[in-house]
């Protein structure tokens, strides 16, 4: 069985014992208590900045906790907002519930949404690999996207999703050269929320400098279904066919404590 997960023996309150970083003061998703969200003047000259390829190869995985696209992150580039230097893409995945009460990570003001897409970031500027990023207070930027429940479907994610019955069982991948417009896997606004936190799996490197957006993009329900038929167990393990289904992998929220909470944007 896996060492750690999201069922009641192996899920977020079991993670410290495995996993010691858990415990750690910079933890992450965190409640974004917007009264507490201080709006800072260094950040507004600092519009956060990217560009991504319009077309570009992916490869999407089941890790066995999710759906992940590799990026191979060549020309892709995100600066600005609480970043000091350029970061490149190196993934991006999504977490979600069993429910569409639940689902994000993040939360606002005790409010989840239904899943929350995360663009996972390095510092190539300053370390010299993704692994060796992961290591620094300062390696990973990752900007975290709201999703809730939407009449129609996201056209963008749609090329992903099309892909998840290829890789039903954990392990499985799929190669894909799809045109992906990340920017419109990203809000209008601009407005986020930024601070210091960590992975919000294990090993929970206290690594990620978070970028928060707002405003929310929509998902629609048929789609967020094809999310949670994804299984978290390997072909080869022989289970009923409703087991192991990955009906939600989201961490819930971890104190902020005395970390300063940014906002910015209109
Ligand atoms: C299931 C494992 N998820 C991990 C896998 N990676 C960790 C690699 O550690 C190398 C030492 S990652 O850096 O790609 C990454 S980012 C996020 S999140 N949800 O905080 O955006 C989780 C994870
Ligand atoms: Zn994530």
């Amino acid at each position: 069985s896996l060492d750690w997960g999201y069922t009641d023996d192996n899920g977020p309150s079991t993670w410290a014992e495995k996993y010691p970083l858990a415990a750690g003061a910079r933890q992450s998703p965190v409640d974004i208590d917007t009264s507490k969200a201080t709006s800072d003047n260094s950040l507004v000259d600092r519009e956060i900045d990217w560009s991504y390829p319009s077309n570009c190869s992916y490869r999407i995985v089941n890790t066995g906790y999710g759906w992940r696209v590799d990026t191979y992150g060549d020309d892709t580039a995100l600066s600005g907002g609480p970043l000091s230097e350029v970061y490149k893409l190196e993934q991006f995945h999504c977490h979600w519930g069993a429910t569409n009460d639940e689902g994000s990570e993040h939360t606002v003001d005790g409010k989840s949404y239904a899943a929350e897409l995360h663009l996972v970031h390095w510092n190539s500027e300053k370390y010299s690999s993704f692994k060796e990023a992961a290591s620094q207070p300062d390696g990973l930027a990752v900007l975290g996207v709201f999703m809730e429940i939407g009449n129609a479907d996201n056209a963008e994610l749609e090329k992903i999703i099309s892909l998840i019955p290829k890789i039903i069982h954990k392990g499985q991948d799929s190669q894909a050269s799809f045109d992906l417009d990340f920017g419109s896997l990203l809000p209008e606004s601009k407005h986020y929320w930024t601070y210091l936190g960590s992975l919000t799996t294990p090993p929970c490197n206290e690594c990620v400098i978070w970028t928060v957006f707002k405003e929310p993009i929509t998902i629609s329900e048929r789609q967020l279904e094809v999310f949670r038929s994804l299984k978290s167990v390997g072909e080869e393990d022989a289970i009923e066919p409703e087991e192991g289904k990955l009906v939600k992998n989201y961490r819930p929220p971890l104190p902020l404590g005395n970390r300063v909470l940014r906002e910015c944007g209109p």
